[in-house]
């Protein structure tokens, strides 16, 4: 298969949705972003790379952010992540407060903004505030050490958070977690607040399409555990979307209200796409389309 040729007709196909959907508004500094933006990155397991569009710029990475968190919890504690946290589907919007109060302080999965917010807190304890696991893992997987937060877009996002907030102090009154509230929701915000393009996020992620193994070869994560974090990412990586993700795309994926949707066909590569209106779950709706397009071409899906 010519991939080159197959991101060019996919752009191609897309062009004309391209800055349909509605930015992210509850963060005022995304929503001062162009919606007339879309890039697309695969990264084929041989290390061969391709992009169309706006590949190479960078964006807010928010929630997929979750992933990489997920997985270095894992790395460094086992399956110890799972006492806190569930992980079935929510069937409810990312920032959902509602399942909360009934399950007592534990997330239904770490995909939310309530489990993310856990397993920013168990990674803390782990690492402490001095070191930041998750910048090291991007810059190493990407290539690009200069990867890092935009700070305007944290900041940005910490005085308009009365909701995740909110989601903080629940989990820490049920005991949930262990740190001080404010410096997880920081921590939290930076993490969301990391800016990447999608050639660098297909880098990132690519561990995870080579059963865990990073790009110099060693393992991140064990195979068994990349296997079920790209199971996570199909059940529970689009909120009350997931279901339909699964339909029209079929693979493993996350995405963040920046726009941004990383998915993966295990064993064979890395995509990486980016637009950055948003549909009515908060994923992008271009990119959603682009994916779709993607498996259908390709016929490249877990089903
Ligand atoms: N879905 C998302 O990308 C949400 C992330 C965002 N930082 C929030 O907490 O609301």
């Amino acid at each position: 298969m010519d991939m080159q040729a197959t991101l060019d007709e996919i752009a191609e196909a897309v062009g004309p949705q391209i800055g349909s959907g509605v930015v992210a508004e509850y963060i005022p500094r995304l929503a001062a972003v162009n919606p007339d933006q879309f890039g697309m990155s695969v990264v084929m397991n041989d290390g061969s790379s391709y992009g169309v569009g706006d590949f190479e710029v960078p964006f807010s990475i928010q929630s997929i952010s979750k992933v990489f968190t997920l997985v270095l919890a894992l790395q460094a504690s086992g399956d110890a992540i799972w006492d806190r946290v569930g992980r079935e589907p929510s069937g409810a919007a990312f920032n959902s407060l509602a399942q909360l109060e009934f399950k007592r302080g534990i997330p239904r999965n770490p995909f939310m903004n309530a489990g993310a917010l856990v397993v920013t807190d168990h990674l803390l304890g782990v690492s402490g505030t001095d070191a930041n696991p998750l910048l090291d893992l991007l810059r190493t997987e990407s290539g690009n050490p200069e990867i890092r937060p935009d700070a305007l877009v944290s900041t940005s996002e910490a005085g308009h958070s009365d909701r995740n907030r909110s989601i903080a102090y629940l989990l820490s009154s049920f005991g949930n977690l262990r740190n001080e509230v404010g410096a997880v929701l920081d921590r939290y915000f930076d993490q969301c607040a990391i800016s990447m393009s999608c050639a660098e996020l297909a880098s990132a992620g690519a561990f995870l399409s080579r059963g865990g193994v990073r790009a110099d070869g060693t393992e991140l994560i064990s195979p068994l555990q990349a296997k079920r974090v790209n199971a996570v990412m199909l059940t529970a990586g689009f909120y009350d979307a997931a279901a339909e993700f699964a339909y029209r795309v079929g693979l493993p994926g996350k995405s963040g209200v920046g726009g941004g949707i990383l998915a993966i066909v295990p064993g064979k590569c890395s995509i990486c796409v980016w637009a950055p209106g948003l549909d009515s779950a908060g994923n992008s709706l271009v990119g959603m389309a682009a994916l779709d397009e993607f498996t259908s071409r390709t016929g490249w899906s877990v089903f």
